[in-house]
């Protein structure tokens, strides 16, 4: 469940693990001239943050102008006190921000342990990189006598799970997932987010966006509802159980 962050805990520029970390206030962003996200605030909490709507609603804009893929009209972004307003993509994987794309993002033709080596690109120290595989591999350990097989052998499930894997070698904070489970087989949903909850396990924040509302809430730690670009809910998956308007007009869940 979320932790409220402790004003007092600041300890300079690291990030403490009980505070909530990527906040983006009053977003305003789009496509071209068309407005897609019309003021929305949201923030990562402890363990996984949800964000639901119905198809069209803004979820993946929104989780885009979250990692710097979509700039913001207007609105701000931070990560505890680093102002991230203006900050692209890169800017946001410096301030330990990651996204993993909904295909995974892996280069098919390469190894497993190739593609968990770019993961750490970005990150000088070989050591870290390799314990940082290591950690990995020890978290989904099914990858772990595979490292030499292209990541196009390996089935779809087993893809995402080296997608998340991957993004842990970059040492992020804050883990963005845009439907993770997007063109698996229903029945692999579940393992999903049992992978999103090791990547939580790991002591990272989870910010993710699904389709798939029943399965999802059951590692769901904060809930956005987006409906047209705007925030329809906001608050711990327990409020939302009261929420039957809300869940009949929006989630198609009963
Ligand atoms: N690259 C783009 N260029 C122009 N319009 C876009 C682009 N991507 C999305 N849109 C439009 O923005 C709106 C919101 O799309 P978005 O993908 O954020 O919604 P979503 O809630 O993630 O939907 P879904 O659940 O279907 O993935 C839609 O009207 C969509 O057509």
């Amino acid at each position: 469940m979320s932790v409220d962050p402790d004003p007092t805990a600041d300890d300079g520029d690291a990030v403490s693990p009980r505070a909530d970390r990527l906040v983006v206030e009053d977003v305003v962003t789009g496509y071209g001239n068309h407005e897609i996200i019309h003021g929305v605030s949201a923030r990562s909490h402890e363990g996984v943050t949800c964000i639901f709507g119905p198809n069209g609603s803004g979820k993946s804009t929104l989780i885009k102008a979250m990692g710097g893929k979509l700039p913001l009209w207007s609105g701000r972004k931070r990560m505890g006190d680093r102002d991230l307003t203006d900050a692209n993509a890169s800017d946001m994987v410096d301030a330990g921000i990651i996204t993993v794309p909904q295909d995974g993002g892996l280069f098919p033709t390469m190894t497993v342990r190739e593609n968990l080596l770019l993961g750490g690109h970005s990150v000088d120290d070989d050591d870290v990189v390799r314990r940082r595989i290591d950690d990995a591999l020890d978290a989904f350990p099914v990858l772990s006598d595979k490292t030499a097989a292209q990541a196009r052998a390996l089935s779809g499930g087993q893809q995402m799970m080296l997608s998340f894997a991957r993004a842990m070698v970059s040492g992020a904070d804050v883990f963005l997932l845009d439907e993770p489970s997007a063109g698996l087989a229903p029945a692999l949903v579940d393992d999903v987010m049992d992978q999103v909850q090791t990547l939580v396990d790991s002591g990272v924040q989870v910010v993710l966006v699904e389709q798939n509302v029943k399965t999802a809430l059951r590692v769901a730690d904060h809930v956005y509802i987006l409906a047209q670009g705007r925030t329809q809910f906001d608050g711990p998956p327990a409020d939302l159980a009261e929420e039957d308007e809300l869940i009949e007009l929006y989630l198609g869940i009963n």
